[in-house]
């Protein structure tokens, strides 16, 4: 059971989570999302001191570097306790470039460059990008499946609870629904942020991601249900 559920996770900034830097509270920031991993600390495979010595920071890299297998990723979800978001005064909003012409910008310069940090965040396996784009490439149809058929049928996920399942058995383990969800999801926080930046007073609500998934388009809404994949589409 996760300590959270997925609707009750919450938006913290940098600042409030670096305040749980203890073993009485102790939270990481992976991949902007925030993980309470007070009771679990003492649990870690890789040991407490790593955790402690992470507490109240960023430890996307130093996770992504130490963990060579799924598991972690799997279980993380379980710690999650909300995102990242970054709290500014709205004339500092407005004073930023609009994103799109930042972003021109930083192509231009690309050559050689160091990748930004909002590069960084985003990045997902290359698998991903391509799903989403063969999907929004192709004609659909709807369909009324559920989201759980949809992935346990997917020949690139995995049901973790029950890996003896047809989806583990044809699967190739190399990710689960857990995964592909938090890597939406992450994608989705960065999407939602953008859009803040250039119009501080849009809706969260109605931002998502498409995503292409065995033949099925899949759409994960950053509004209200972060960890929901629903979905809406079968793609001919
Ligand atoms: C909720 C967060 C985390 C969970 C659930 C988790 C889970 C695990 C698990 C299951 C393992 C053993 C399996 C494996 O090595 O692939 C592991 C190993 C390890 N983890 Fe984590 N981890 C978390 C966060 C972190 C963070 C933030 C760091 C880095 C600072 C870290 C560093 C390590 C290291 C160094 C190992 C040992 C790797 C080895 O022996 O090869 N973990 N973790």
């Amino acid at each position: 059971m996760p300590l959270v559920a997925p609707t009750q996770r919450k938006a913290y900034t940098v600042e409030e989570v670096a305040k749980h830097n203890t073993a009485a509270s102790l939270w990481v920031i992976m991949n902007r999302k925030v993980y309470d991993v007070t009771a679990f600390h003492k649990k870690h495979p890789g040991g407490a001191g790593v955790l402690l010595q992470m507490g109240g920071k960023d430890a996307t890299a130093a996770a992504a570097a130490a963990h060579k297998s799924i598991l972690p990723a799997n279980l993380m979800w379980e710690f999650c306790i909300g995102h990242i978001v970054r709290v500014k005064p709205p004339d500092e909003v407005k004073k930023e470039e609009p994103v799109a012409k930042a972003a021109a910008k930083k192509k231009k310069s690309a050559p050689g460059g160091e990748p930004g940090r909002r590069d960084q965040a985003r990045r997902s396996p290359p698998s991903f990008v391509e799903d989403v784009e063969r999907m929004l490439s192709r004609p659909t149809i709807s369909t009324s499946k559920s989201a759980q058929e949809v992935v346990g049928r997917s020949s690139i996920v995995s049901n973790p609870e029950n890996p003896g399942s047809e989806a583990g058995q044809e699967g190739k383990l190399e990710r689960t629904f857990t995964t592909i969800m938090e890597e939406m999801d992450s994608e989705i926080m960065a999407l939602d942020d953008d859009i803040h930046k250039e119009r501080p007073s849009a809706p969260s609500a109605g931002i998502g991601l498409l995503c292409f998934l065995q033949g099925n388009a899949c759409w994960s809404s950053s509004g209200g249900s972060h960890g929901g994949l629903q979905p809406i589409a079968k793609v001919a």
